[in-house]
This record gives C-alpha cells, structure tokens and sequence, in this order.
C-alpha cells in the first residue's frame, strides 16, 4: 500500500531502555509491516557514524552494550550536523516511508517534535514510553554522566504535553491493553486512507 503522505504519525519518545523499540516493534507485529513503518532518527545518524569510524552498523541499531561505548560522541556527532539545520536527521529518516502509518521511534529534542508537528500538523501524535530507573537498571542502564543529563536524553522531559503515555513496567496493564486506543487510532487512519485518493490528507482524529 503507498501513500504519499502519512495518514497518522506517532512520534516515540523515552529514556534509555525504557523500551521504546520493544514497544514501536510491538505496534508493527499488531498492525503489520505493509501499513506501518518504524522510522528511527538515529538510523542515518548511526549510519553515516558508522562508515566514518569504521564501526558495526547493525551492532550501533541493536539493543546490546556496543552502542554504549559511543554514544557520548555520537551524540555530539550529530549535533554539529543539527546545528545548521534541526530537521536533518527528521528529513533522512522519513525520506523512503510509505506506508499510512509511521511510527517513528526515538524523538529526543523538542526539534524533533516540532518537524513533525509542522509538517503534519494533523496526522501526529507524540507517545512518551516510562519506565522506573529500577526496570531500566534490569535492562542493562546505568547512568551516565554527559549522556542521561544531556539534552538527547532530557530534551522532551517537561514543556512537552504528550498525547499518550504508556508504562513499560511489569506490573503496569499490559502493554496490548495500554496500546488499544492508539492501535484504534491508526486502524482508522489506515481504513480512511482506503477510501479516499492516496494524496487527500485527511482529518480523522
Ligand atoms: N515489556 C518488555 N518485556 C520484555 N523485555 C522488554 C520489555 N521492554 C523492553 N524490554 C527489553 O529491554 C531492553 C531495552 O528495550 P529497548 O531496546 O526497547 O529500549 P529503548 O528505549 O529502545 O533503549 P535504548 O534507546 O537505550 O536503546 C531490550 O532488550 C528489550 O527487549
Ligand atoms: C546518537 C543517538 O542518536 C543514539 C540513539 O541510540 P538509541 O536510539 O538509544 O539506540 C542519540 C542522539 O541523537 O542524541
């Protein structure tokens, strides 16, 4: 199914290991991968990271240690690029998307927020993922210094009034039953952009 423009647009965002990835992979499984694509800022930036330090890409995408080492830099890597022009990694990120419903899976800057927001005024939805330090300490976080205090990891924590929050903790209601409204959400969106032509942006929330 193509569309030249998404019909809904949820923009993930957490702390580290709060499980933003389980969760976004979560709302795939449930919708399928032909109507919703997970769209990750970080994929060009750890791209592009990876081919000027010679690093693993798939190990710098996946949820392991590997990333950890470089993440300080990588940080500040990409801000030189976002200095100039916020939207970079917002604009790679999104270019090949197709399906109705993108889900994109780590905002971290109100910059990041706010591209979507501009650009899809009325198809986006901003859905912060909480944890306890004490689940995210079992999911292999320990705070560091320059990273946890940085802007990448505080950037969204207070000015922002998140459309949805979802508690990825195991004696929170499952997450199945916390994601129903959104799921709902984006069911409607993808029938809605069934019956109407692929570039009519529609008003559906
Ligand atoms: N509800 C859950 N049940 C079981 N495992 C979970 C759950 N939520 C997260 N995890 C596991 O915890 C780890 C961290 O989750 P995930 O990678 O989704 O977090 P994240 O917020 O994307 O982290 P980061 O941005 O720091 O990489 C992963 O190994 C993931 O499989
Ligand atoms: C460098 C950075 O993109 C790493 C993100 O890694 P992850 O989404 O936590 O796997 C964070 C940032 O852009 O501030």
């Amino acid at each position: 199914m193509e569309v030249s423009e998404p019909r809904l647009v949820l923009v993930f965002s957490g702390k580290r290991k709060s499980g933003k990835d389980y969760v976004t992979d979560l709302i795939q499984d449930r919708l399928g991968s032909d109507v919703c694509c997970i769209l990750r800022l970080s994929g060009p930036l750890k791209q592009q990271y990876a081919e000027e330090h010679g690093l693993d890409l798939q190990q710098l995408l996946g949820p392991g240690p590997y990333k950890e080492q470089y993440r300080a830099d990588m940080i500040r890597w990409g801000e030189t690029r976002r200095h100039d022009d916020p939207g970079f990694f917002c604009r790679l990120a999104t270019r090949e998307a197709c399906q109705p419903v993108w889900v994109v899976s780590d905002a971290r800057r109100q910059t990041d927020l706010q591209f979507f927001c501009s650009e899809f005024p009325r198809q986006t939805q901003s859905v912060r993922v909480q944890s306890s330090e004490k689940t995210r300490k079992q999911r292999g976080w320990s705070f560091s210094t320059g990273v946890d205090d940085a802007e990448s990891e505080c950037g969204l924590d207070s000015g922002v009034e998140f459309d949805w929050i979802i508690t990825n903790e195991a004696d929170a209601p499952s997450l199945d039953e916390q994601l129903q409204p959104i799921l709902k959400l984006a069911e409607k969106a993808v029938t809605s952009s069934r019956s109407r032509p692929p570039d009519d942006p529609v008003l559906f929330l």
